[in-house]
């Protein structure tokens, strides 16, 4: 065997290694490397130059394509994309690969992914590891397939299962790949050998039936009506994003037009895609994501310094609604689980609807049942000997600094103890323990099983040593952990305050839930604010503004307007007066058909409310338009994410924008909230924001942030560039 080294970038080599019978054609490089950035365009310029060679070489008999390191191809570098294209370009490369006269082998380990998948799909056989997994993901980039795999798939495996994973950019296993028809063989040993083997066995044969894009594409009999169903059923899931339609688009033409007109088709449309931006936002997302893992606090601490300790054993304390849900993502991902409630009945209660959510998600994965990991109690002496406790009581701080006491002196030296609190102070909790440097907020989502954000709360006195250890107790459940500040709401919770202010007070000056709502799901929320309120429980808040003392009537029995010298809005007080808490009782901003009803419906009673209480404050209903709905809503919050910033509780606007993406339903083609402002403008953003503080005066959330004033003073420096002005305040670690 000879093995010809060719020179070119340290990350990316080719080697022709060649035996008697076969020769392996080997592509090594790493997992997301580009096609078009100085190595990738050197990869491919070595893709066909050795394919030349080896169709030009007659004891050449065939060709296998693999990775380096067990990775085959995670498709398009997306950093590069933008960048002056060198080298040969992509798509007559993989038409070349197809049109070989000599057997041309995929050997897929690890991924093959977008353009990976797409060079796999020319080659003639793909040969896949048990482990690999495959997909089109360029959808969730804001892309379609851009180098054929719009025309191919759907003629390798059908149209419906085509459009399934490109407009949804489902990864397959290699077992499901097989059972699709996308590969030709799975195996458990070493792929590159099995494919070796393969091409091999196949030498000689004739390829006619083996070159997909000369496949004709299958053409369901209603083919109008297959697309008109996709095509409503992708509008309504994409809520505006445009890449999944343009998906259908592109899969459209591989059924109606000749293969070559399909991939000119497929090209015009990648282009529409590739300058649009929500390209751009959900590419930003998609390291922004990757970005908050690496975590740094105001102190200097950080992800690379900072190690965590292993954690075995946890306690969550409180089986409520988020008990329940973070004990099952624990026992999930593997750990111990103790189980705390206060008595037997509400323990068994927990107990069941625990096993009930445990052996409905082993159900639909196919997963062994999680039940072992789990011991329940009713007394908090059961976490003795955990590594970590999350406290899930009620939203009460006097119970949970009991609770904190109490587990100070139970568990062992060295134990985590992390709340669940939605708001409330970290430092205040951890100065009921004698190690509080041990303490953090752990703040999951509800349904905190299903939910993938987990706020990381460190408080003035966590260590480093407790941040890393929540943060990777996060990812290890499989969520995306976000660290942040200590402060009334985090961020998340922080920023719905104004955002929820506004949309009270656009009710006050004339505009209905149901036109609010509407606004906001035009814009991309799966639920405008109205129906997630009604959803949660108004009670929620209700709790919360009583015990901050906000709820309260003026002298003349009036809910008070004014507090402060602040507008207040007391409507979401007097909804909750009359036992309208939402869904739960039937009655909220919408009317249910029962208590425990989903389904929102316009209530009469609630505008006859509205109009009474403009009457008795004096109000006039003005006609307010879509944009200033928007505005008011979105720019309050944005502006309350830049006083994030400038406090230093985020530490850049990715952090932010993964918490609304992930926790809020803000639109990932939107980027999230910070990305949109970068988008919008931060000089418009700072104007509209001027404006309407100067019509509403005693609204401070409308004030624009000195950060958003110095950034637009600026002249406006991209997202990316924030970070650089971002003037951290001393430390608070
Ligand atoms: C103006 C008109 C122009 C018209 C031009 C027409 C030209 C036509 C030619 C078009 C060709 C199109 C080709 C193709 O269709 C397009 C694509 O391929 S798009 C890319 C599709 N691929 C993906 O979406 C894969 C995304 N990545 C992943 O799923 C995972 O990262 C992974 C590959 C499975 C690896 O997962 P992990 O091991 O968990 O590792 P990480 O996720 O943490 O990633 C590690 C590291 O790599 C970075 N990275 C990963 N993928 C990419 C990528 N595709 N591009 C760039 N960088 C990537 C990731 O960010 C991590 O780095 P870090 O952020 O931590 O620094
Ligand atoms: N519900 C949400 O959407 C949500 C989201 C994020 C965070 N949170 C926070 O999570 C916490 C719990 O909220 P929830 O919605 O699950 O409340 P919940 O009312 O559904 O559950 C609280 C549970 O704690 C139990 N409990 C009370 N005192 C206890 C004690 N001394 N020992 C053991 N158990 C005790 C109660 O019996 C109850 O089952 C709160 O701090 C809340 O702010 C809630």
């Amino acid at each position: 065997m000879c093995r010809a080294s060719l020179p070119f970038s340290a990350t990316w080599k080719l080697y022709l290694e060649r035996n008697s019978r076969c020769n392996v054609f080997r592509r090594i490089g790493t997992a997301g490397s580009t096609w078009w950035s100085p190595q990738c365009a050197a990869v491919r310029q070595g893709i066909v130059d050795m394919m030349h060679r080896a169709l030009r070489e007659p004891e050449v008999k065939s060709v296998v394509i693999c990775g380096q390191d067990g990775k085959f191809c995670g498709g398009a570098d997306i950093r590069e994309f933008g960048a002056k294209m060198s080298g040969p370009p992509l798509v007559p490369m993989i038409h070349m690969i197809e049109a070989a006269a000599k057997p041309v082998v995929a050997a897929i380990e690890g991924v093959a992914l977008g353009g990976g998948l797409e060079l796999a799909l020319s080659c003639h056989y793909r040969i896949a590891h048990s482990k690999a997994r495959l997909g089109l993901p360029e959808v969730t980039l804001g892309l379609l397939p851009g180098a054929g795999g719009t025309q191919r798939l759907p003629r390798l495996i059908g149209v419906p299962a085509a459009l399934e994973l490109i407009t949804t950019g489902r990864h397959v296993t290699a077992a499901e790949a097989l059972q699709l028809g996308i590969v030709d063989e799975v195996t458990d040993q070493n792929a590159v050998d099995a494919a070796v083997k393969f091409a091999q066995s196949v030498e000689g044969k004739s390829l006619d039936a083996r070159r997909i894009g000369t496949f004709p594409c299958p053409r369901p009999p209603d083919l109008d009506a297959v697309f008109e169903k996709v095509m409503k059923e992708v509008r309504r899931s994409a809520r505006g994003a445009i890449a999944p339609v343009t998906c259908v688009q592109a899969v459209h033409a591989a059924v109606t037009l000749p293969y070559a007109k399909g991939m000119e088709r497929e090209r015009e449309l990648f282009s529409t895609l590739f300058t649009s931006g929500q390209a751009r936002a959900l590419q930003y997302y998609f390291f922004a994501q990757r970005a908050v893992s690496r975590w740094s606090t105001p102190s200097g601490a950080r992800w690379d310094t900072s190690k965590p300790r292993p954690v075995r054993k946890a306690a969550v304390i409180g089986l409520g609604t988020m008990g329940r849900g973070i004990s099952v993502s624990l026992a999930q991902a593997g750990f111990s689980v103790v189980a705390v409630e206060t008595q037997e009945k509400q323990l068994l209660e927990a107990k069941q609807a625990v096993s009930g959510m445990l052996e409905r998600d082993a159900k639909r994965r196919g997963a062994p049942l999680a039940h072992g990991n789990i011991k329940y109690s009713c007394s908090l002496k059961a976490a003795a000997d955990v590594d970590l406790v999350i406290e899930a009581v009620f939203e009460d701080m006097a119970l949970k600094k009991a609770i904190f006491r109490q587990l100070s002196a139970i568990c062992k030296p060295g134990t985590f103890l992390c709340s669940n609190t939605s708001a409330l102070d970290i430092d205040e909790l951890a100065s009921q323990t004698q190690s509080p440097e041990l303490v953090v907020g752990m703040h999951f989502f509800a349904p905190a099983h299903v939910m993938k954000l987990l706020e990381v709360v460190y408080g003035p006195r966590s260590s480093p040593e407790a941040v890393a250890t929540a943060m990777q107790m996060g990812k290890k459940i499989g969520k995306v952990s976000v660290a942040v500040g200590n402060c009334r709401g985090f961020v998340g919770n922080r920023m719905l305050k104004p955002y929820l202010e506004q949309a009270f007070f656009l009710l006050e000056e004339g505009a209905t839930p149901e036109q609010v709502d509407q606004v906001l799901e035009e814009f991309g929320f799966p639920m405008g604010v109205f129906k997630v309120s009604d959803l949660s429980g108004l009670d929620v808040g209700w709790k919360v503004r009583k015990a901050d003392g906000l709820v309260v009537p003026d002298s003349t029995g009036k809910s008070a307007r004014i507090q402060g010298g602040r507008r207040y809005s007391p409507l979401g007080d007097l909804l909750c007066e009359q036992g309208r808490f939402g869904q739960k009782t039937g009655r909220g901003w919408y009317q249910y058909d029962k208590p425990g009803g989903r389904v929102a419906k316009s209530d009469p009673w609630l505008h006859r409310f509205l109009e009474e209480y403009r009457a008795r404050h004096g109000l006039v209903a003005r006609r307010i338009d879509q944009q200033e709905v928007l505005e008011r809503c979105l720019y309050a919050l944005i502006n309350e994410g830049f006083q994030i910033l400038q406090d230093g509780i985020a530490a850049g606007p990715e952090d932010i924008d993964v918490i609304y993406v992930l926790g809020y339903g803000w639109p990932r083609h939107r980027g999230g909230p910070m990305f949109f402002a970068d988008m919008v403008g931060l000089d418009k953003v700072l104007d509209r924001l001027e404006r309407y503080h100067q019509l509403h005066p005693d609204v401070p959330g409308l004030k624009p942030c000195s950060l958003l004033r110095k950034l637009a003073a600026g002249g406006c420096p991209p997202i990316h560039r924030w970070r650089e002005v971002i003037q951290k305040p001393h430390s608070q670690l």
